[in-house]
């Protein structure tokens, strides 16, 4: 089984068509090592952030968009007041990928620095 931390070292890939599609099974799988995140009802990889003051948000997701460019990966980012929802889907793929996994596996590895 993947651990948090061996997803997080690995880097996304340049993936196109529906056979880098995960099933089910190894999509529930990969999640289980990602802590509060959850695979949506319209199939996006989601977790939501709390932050204590907006300055804190905008740094996370300055960091987050920073990451999303290094792995040329882009999440959606829903942003409010202290809070950012996170939300991953491959759309080059059509719907969960490796890759969507992990990138949430890096964000959950630089929040715990
Ligand atoms: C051309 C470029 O590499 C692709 O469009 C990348 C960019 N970032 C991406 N981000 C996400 N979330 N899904 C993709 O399929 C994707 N594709």
């Amino acid at each position: 089984m993947t651990t948090l931390d061996e997803l997080s070292r690995e880097h996304c890939r340049p993936l196109r068509g529906s056979e880098h599609l995960l099933t089910a099974a190894q999509a529930n799988s990969l999640l289980t090592c990602l802590p509060d995140w959850s695979v949506s009802d319209g199939g996006l990889l989601e977790k939501e952030f709390n932050f204590a003051s907006y300055a804190a948000t905008l740094l996370f997701v300055n960091t987050v968009a920073g990451l999303a460019e290094r792995e040329n990966h882009h999440p959606d980012l829903e942003v409010g007041y202290g809070r950012v929802r996170v939300s991953y889907s491959t759309h080059d793929v059509g719907g969960l990928s490796r890759n969507d996994f992990t990138c949430a596996a890096k964000i959950e590895a630089l929040i715990r620095i």
